[in-house]
C-alpha cells in the first residue's frame, strides 16, 4: 500500500507573501481581453489565450511589442500606437475593477495574523490607481508595493526584478531569503518571474489557460478560496470559505 505521507510536499516555511495584482487579486484580465479584441478585429484577426499567455503580467510595452508582433500588424500599427489605442477604452473600464473571490479573505486573513505582504505588479501608477479606486481598505494593508514603472525594475516579468525588489523593501528587520517567501501569480511569466527570484509560487491561473503552464508553480489552485495556509507553515483560517 503506498504510503500517503510521501505524497505531501515538503514545502519551505512561509514569513513573507508578495501578491500579483492584475488577474489574481483583481479581475481586470477581462478588461485587457475585451480591449485587444475590439482592436484586433479591425485587421480582421482574432485574439486567443496563446497570445493571452504571452502578454500577461508583463510590462505594458513588452506586452504591447508582443501583440503587435504576433499578430503580424506591426507594419500598420506600432507597439507604442497600440498603447495609445487601447487607453482610452482601458481607462473607462477600470474603475469598475472587482477583487477576485478570497482576495479580500486572504489579505484580511495575513494582516490580522501579521504576516508581512506587499505587491509586485506589472501595471504602471496610473492604471494602478485607477484599478485600486474601489479597493483603498484592501490594497491599503500591504506592507509596500512596487509598481512596474518603478526605477528598480529594470525588466518585466518573466525576469526576477519586481519579486527582488518587493522582497527588499521588507527589509528593515533583516534581510529576508527568498526561500521564505511565497508568491501568488496568475500568469506564466509572473510564475517564472517569481521562481527565477528563488521564491514559491501558488499559481490560480485562469481556466481558459493551457494547462502546460501550470507546471512551473509549486502549486495550482482553482480559486484563493482554495488556499491552505497549513501546508506553508501558516496559521489555519478562522473562518469557513467565505
Ligand atoms: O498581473 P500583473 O498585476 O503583474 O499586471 C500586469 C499587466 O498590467 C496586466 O497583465
Ligand atoms: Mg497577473
Amino acid at each position: 500500500m503506498a504510503n500517503s505521507s510521501a505524497t505531501v510536499p515538503v514545502r519551505k516555511p512561509i514569513t513573507h507573501v508578495i501578491f500579483d495584482m492584475d488577474g489574481l487579486l483583481l479581475d481586470t484580465e477581462n478588461f485587457y481581453t475585451q480591449v485587444q479584441e475590439i482592436i484586433l478585429a479591425r485587421y480582421n484577426k482574432t485574439f486567443d489565450w496563446n497570445l493571452k499567455a504571452k502578454m500577461m503580467g508583463k510590462k505594458a510595452i513588452e506586452a504591447a511589442r508582443v501583440f503587435v508582433e504576433d499578430t503580424g500588424i506591426s507594419d500598420s500599427l506600432s507597439a507604442e500606437q497600440f498603447l495609445v489605442e487601447r487607453e482610452e477604452m482601458l481607462r473607462d473600464l477600470f474603475p469598475s475593477s472587482d477583487l477576485m473571490p478570497g482576495a479580500s479573505r486572504l489579505i484580511r486573513y495575513l494582516h490580522a495574523k501579521g504576516v508581512p505582504f506587499g505587491l509586485a505588479t506589472g501595471s504602471h501608477r496610473r492604471h494602478f490607481e485607477l484599478k485600486t479606486q474601489k479597493h483603498g481598505d484592501i490594497f491599503s494593508l500591504m506592507h509596500h508595493v512596487v509598481l512596474g514603472d518603478d526605477p528598480e525594475v529594470k525588466q518585466g516579468k518573466p525576469s526576477p526584478d519586481i519579486f527582488l525588489a518587493a522582497a527588499k523593501r521588507f527589509e528593515q528587520g533583516g534581510p529576508v531569503d527568498p526561500s521564505n517567501i511565497l508568491v501568488f501569480e496568475d500568469a506564466p511569466s509572473g510564475v517564472l518571474a517569481a521562481k527565477n527570484a528563488g521564491m514559491s509560487v501558488v499559481m490560480v491561473p485562469d481556466p481558459r489557460l493551457d494547462k502546460s503552464f501550470h507546471d512551473t508553480a509549486d502549486q495550482v489552485l482553482n480559486s484563493l478560496l482554495d488556499f491552505n495556509p497549513s501546508e506553508w507553515g501558516l496559521p489555519p483560517f478562522e473562518d469557513n470559505r467565505s
